[in-house]
């Protein structure tokens, strides 16, 4: 058996034809939504993402503004701007693109974001809605990840999920997602003694760990959905995932490509709820 491939792409340009049709709407009732990129730095993976999410916002149709500061920014400056960004009325969404340069400390500057423009779900008040329950913003990788296990039509009710990677915006927010649709999680991280045993009982794995090939065939229950959350350059200098796609594909059910699986849907999720803070704003 060969997995079938769940193409990020796709699914992706559906949910922007819906998010462009809500946007016209809204628009034509006098709120155009606005998201705010603040980057700071050179970074070159980071210029790549966030030109990815402006276009994809002048696409959707939303007002966007990418600020673009030197790596030298203090980090009062940026809490300044940050400030300004809040009391703009044309703004329903800010992201501060990370990683930050280390002189700036990350967790003041997302503290710093009005909760109600906090699209990208970093803010611990975003943090707890996802916790409790509560109506929030979902940080929009994990987010993505949901969409794309929705797509194949299982059921996570009672379903054994293996989230591999405990980070604040990936691993931690997927686990209580998938916990949030009845599945049975383990969370597995770089002190789990035998990783391969617990994904080997798993009908659903997410990877996000940031290492390839930490998937291997050897690994998956035949039938599993296999989600590559994993950005890595190989060798040859390509991007791949965390998961080894050729070999898993011949036992997975589903499998997600890098490029083409969870990327293009964590843009996608934060038109998404930059569209819903808009809507909440005109509300
Ligand atoms: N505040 C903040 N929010 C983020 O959401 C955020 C961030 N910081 N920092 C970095 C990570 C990474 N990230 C990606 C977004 C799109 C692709 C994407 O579109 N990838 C394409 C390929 C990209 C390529 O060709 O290089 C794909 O997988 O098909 C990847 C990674 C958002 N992040």
């Amino acid at each position: 058996m060969t997995a079938t491939i769940i193409d990020g792409n796709a699914l992706a340009a559906q949910l922007r034809a819906d998010v462009a049709r809500r946007t016209a709407e809204l628009t034509a009732r006098g709120t155009q939504p606005g998201l705010a990129v603040v980057l700071v730095g050179e970074d070159p993976a980071s210029q790549v993402y966030v030109g990815k999410k402006v276009q994809a916002c002048a696409d959707a149709g939303f007002h966007s503004v990418l600020e673009r500061y030197g790596a030298d920014l203090t980090e009062a400056d940026l809490l300044g701007r940050i400030a300004a960004l809040n009391a703009d009325p044309r703004i329903h969404g800010i992201l501060v693109q990370l990683p930050l340069p280390k002189h700036i400390d990350a967790q003041k500057v997302i503290a710093a974001i009005a909760p109600e423009k906090d699209v990208d779900g970093f803010h611990v008040a975003s943090a707890g809605a996802l916790l409790t329950g509560t109506p929030g913003f979902w940080s929009c990788t994990p987010y993505g990840c949901m969409k794309l296990i929705e797509s194949t039509g299982i059921d996570l009710r009672g379903k054994h999920a293996v989230v591999i990677g405990r980070s604040n915006n990936v691993g931690k927010p997927m686990a209580l997602m998938l916990l949030q649709k009845n599945a049975t999680v383990t969370v597995c991280h770089s002190a789990t003694a035998n990783l391969k045993h617990h994904t080997l009982q798993a009908d659903v794995i997410v990877a996000a760990v940031g290492r390839q090939n930490t998937v291997t065939a050897d690994m998956v229950k035949p039938g599993a959905v296999v989600i590559d959350i994993g950005m890595n350059r190989n060798a040859a200098g390509k991007l791949c995932g965390d998961v080894d796609f050729e070999g898993v594909k011949q036992v997975a059910g589903w499998i997600t490509p890098v490029p083409g699986g969870v990327g293009p849907m964590t843009v996608t999720m934060l038109l998404v709820n930059t569209l819903q803070a808009a809507e909440r704003a005109a509300a």
